[in-house]
């Protein structure tokens, strides 16, 4: 980081414990930032303070000193935390970001002489083992840190065995994102826990909605501290961070990603999807294009993408950002639902691309913050469709964040067509394939449906055709939408020529299995109209003073039983009618996941 001389660690109006300078020297922190030299002071002074500043203008080391300093300060006078007490809680929204601050005080505190005590820092998170592991992990540890998510720190605090009377500081990392509606009323119960005397913390590049907020956390009389970029007209954007945007209809998107990808140079770039099953989705479909282009001798040679989402187990997560940030000759491409884009500090992310724009315009900021962190330079690229979604640009640039076209593009035609053959003969190959590329296509509809900037992201404007053969999508699946789409194809088949009674699974198993229900089905349809017959035949040789029908409507009889035949065949579970209502089964029970999710945790969706 461009380091300005005058902001040298002596220059704090106070000391700082010898050790502490010592360890942020050889960490290669040589002087402060700005934010760390206007944080330091107040709060190490026993100001609570609300931060906001740039992305990657080092908010981390601005709470970490002061936290682990009044530890230090405590341990002096008390020589110890009693059995089942810390020092102090700091809360964050993602794992990945919680493992991240403990790195960064584990980096420090092993510079701490241990004649009486040992700093200790411990992950506190929900989906690693029950709360009360936790406990008896932090029983063993007597870690005087406690770094964790929302809803298990509030589970750790409400465990009889932990005592929190004794935590003088709380943090919240990320804080508009912690107050908000989906983690709200958890941070109200941890503050109400959390003894009153103690100093509260909130930083974030992003602090819109908070202030309101910081009342309720038992702050009293808050120091606001804004640390704005030096950039001569974005004063919300790292000074070297390039935001650019691209006009790009849905169906030429995967085609530009993939020339962008070819044609910048970068080290690491990170490509934010909106759902967890579109990463899933695009990180197989991407991969086998890349492998296709590379063996056909059309680019994009040495890219190595990787996929993260709240979905993946915890081990996977954690394996994938290393393996991204680790040392490689390959471009690395990270391809990221939210649950990256904020706080994450990986070294030498150079370009950041997003596919749409994020549903809240703040997050937008955090994603692109990824890049140009720490005075590198870095470069941002978000995709507009034609028509509304252009206004995006005057709306962002409302909120002081300017975008700059990114200018004619010439990609080469014939690779694009190249990509969308390769995609539907991949998707031909394995009906499972399509089935995802439908879910995410579901799922993308669905989050588009939650953009904040409604009148931007409007569902009825939405381009659905083009929407669907960048999925690659063979039929539309059932659901509300489709009423907003013009000429929508008779069953919602897109491709005619694909057949779905023979579009089998690659797994021999599962395609057994539905060929057998396939077979049950038709049966089912034979049964049906043999029985029809049957009792037509009995109405037929029915004497004619029993048969209440004359003569004259015989005819019309035996074509209503033609008639009555279709339409119970509709009601069977024939092959294509079966996976309608399958799509169908598929969006309702995701419409109730989501209710109930959005009663529980947000950070699923990510
Ligand atoms: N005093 C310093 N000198 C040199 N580098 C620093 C200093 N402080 C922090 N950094 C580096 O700056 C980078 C960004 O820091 P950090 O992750 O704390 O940023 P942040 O402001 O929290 O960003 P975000 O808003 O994205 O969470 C890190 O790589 C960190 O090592």
């Amino acid at each position: 980081m461009a380091a300005e001389s005058k902001l040298t660690w002596d220059s704090l109006p106070y000391k700082l414990l010898p050790w502490l300078r010592e360890a942020l020297v050889s960490n290669g922190y040589e002087s402060m930032t700005p934010v760390q030299a206007s944080v330091i002071p107040l709060f190490s002074g026993n100001k609570d303070v609300v931060v906001q500043a740039v992305t990657g203008s080092g908010k981390t080391l601005a709470f970490v000193i002061p936290v682990l300093e009044k530890i230090c300060h405590f341990l002096r006078e008390e020589s110890t935390f009693k059995k089942g007490h810390f020092g102090s809680l700091i809360i964050c929204p993602t794992k990945e970001l919680a493992f991240q601050i403990e790195a960064v005080i584990n980096n420090l505190v092993e510079f701490c002489p241990d004649e009486n005590y040992k700093l200790k820092a411990q992950v506190v998170l929900g989906g690693m083992g029950t709360v009360l592991t936790d406990v008896q992990n932090f029983m063993k540890t007597r870690a005087q840190v406690i770094i964790a998510t929302p809803g298990r720190a509030l589970e750790f605090l409400q465990h009889s065995m932990v005592k929190s009377s004794s935590c003088q500081v709380l943090i919240l990392d990320e804080a508009d994102r912690l107050l908000d509606h989906n983690f709200s009323s958890e941070m109200s119960l941890i503050a109400k826990i959390l003894p009153r005397q103690k100093r509260v913390g909130m930083f974030s590049a992003t602090m819109s909605a908070v202030i309101d907020d910081v009342f309720k956390l038992g702050m009293s009389n808050p120091v606001r501290i804004t640390v704005k970029s030096d950039h001569l007209s974005q004063k919300l954007i790292p000074s070297k961070l390039k935001l650019f945007y691209s006009i790009v209809p849905a169906d030429e998107k995967i085609g530009f990603l993939f020339h962008l990808l070819e044609s910048y140079q970068f080290k690491r770039a990170i490509v934010y999807f909106p759902t967890c099953v579109c990463v899933s989705y695009f990180y197989l479909l991407l991969n086998h294009l890349l492998s296709c282009l590379n063996k056909q001798g059309n680019g994009c040679k040495g890219i190595k993408l990787h996929s993260l989402h709240g979905k993946l187990q915890l081990e996977t997560r954690t394996k994938t950002l290393s393996h991204f940030s680790g040392l490689s000759d390959c471009k690395n491409v990270l391809l990221s639902t939210d649950v990256a884009a904020r706080g994450l500090d990986i070294p030498d992310v150079d370009l950041v691309i997003q596919l749409d724009p994020p549903t809240d315009p703040d997050v937008f900021v955090h994603r692109c913050g990824r890049a140009g962190r720490a005075g590198k330079p870095g470069t941002a690229v978000v995709f507009l469709t034609p028509g509304l979604e252009e206004n995006y640009v005057d709306f962002m640039s409302m909120r002081k964040v300017e975008l700059h076209d990114l200018g004619n593009v010439h990609y080469n035609p014939q690779r694009f067509e190249l990509i969308h053959t390769e995609s539907r003969t991949w998707l031909l190959a394995d009906r499972a394939r399509h089935e995802k590329a439908t879910k995410a296509f579901v799922t993308y509809i669905r989050h588009y449906s939650k953009h904040s900037a409604a009148s931007i992201f409007r569902l009825s404007a939405l381009d659905y055709w083009r929407l669907a053969k960048e999925f690659s999508l063979f039929r539309f699946p059932k659901m509300p939408e489709n009423r907003f789409i013009h000429d929508f194809p008779e069953g919602g088949f897109i491709d005619k020529s694909v057949n779905f009674e023979s579009h089998s699974y690659l797994n021999t198993q599962k395609e057994n299995e539905r060929l057998q229900q396939l077979c049950s089905s038709s049966k089912a349809v034979q049964l049906n109209d043999a029985m029809l017959d049957r009792k037509a035949r009995k109405e037929k040789n029915l004497p004619w003073s029993k048969n209440s029908k004359s003569k004259v409507n015989e005819k019309q009889s035996s074509f209503s039983l033609k008639e009555s035949k279709k339409k119970k065949r509709l009601l069977l579970p024939e092959a294509g009618i079966r996976e309608t209502q399958e799509d169908w089964k598929d969006l309702v029970r995701s419409n109730k996941r989501r209710k109930a999710s959005e009663t529980t945790s947000f950070f699923n969706d990510l």
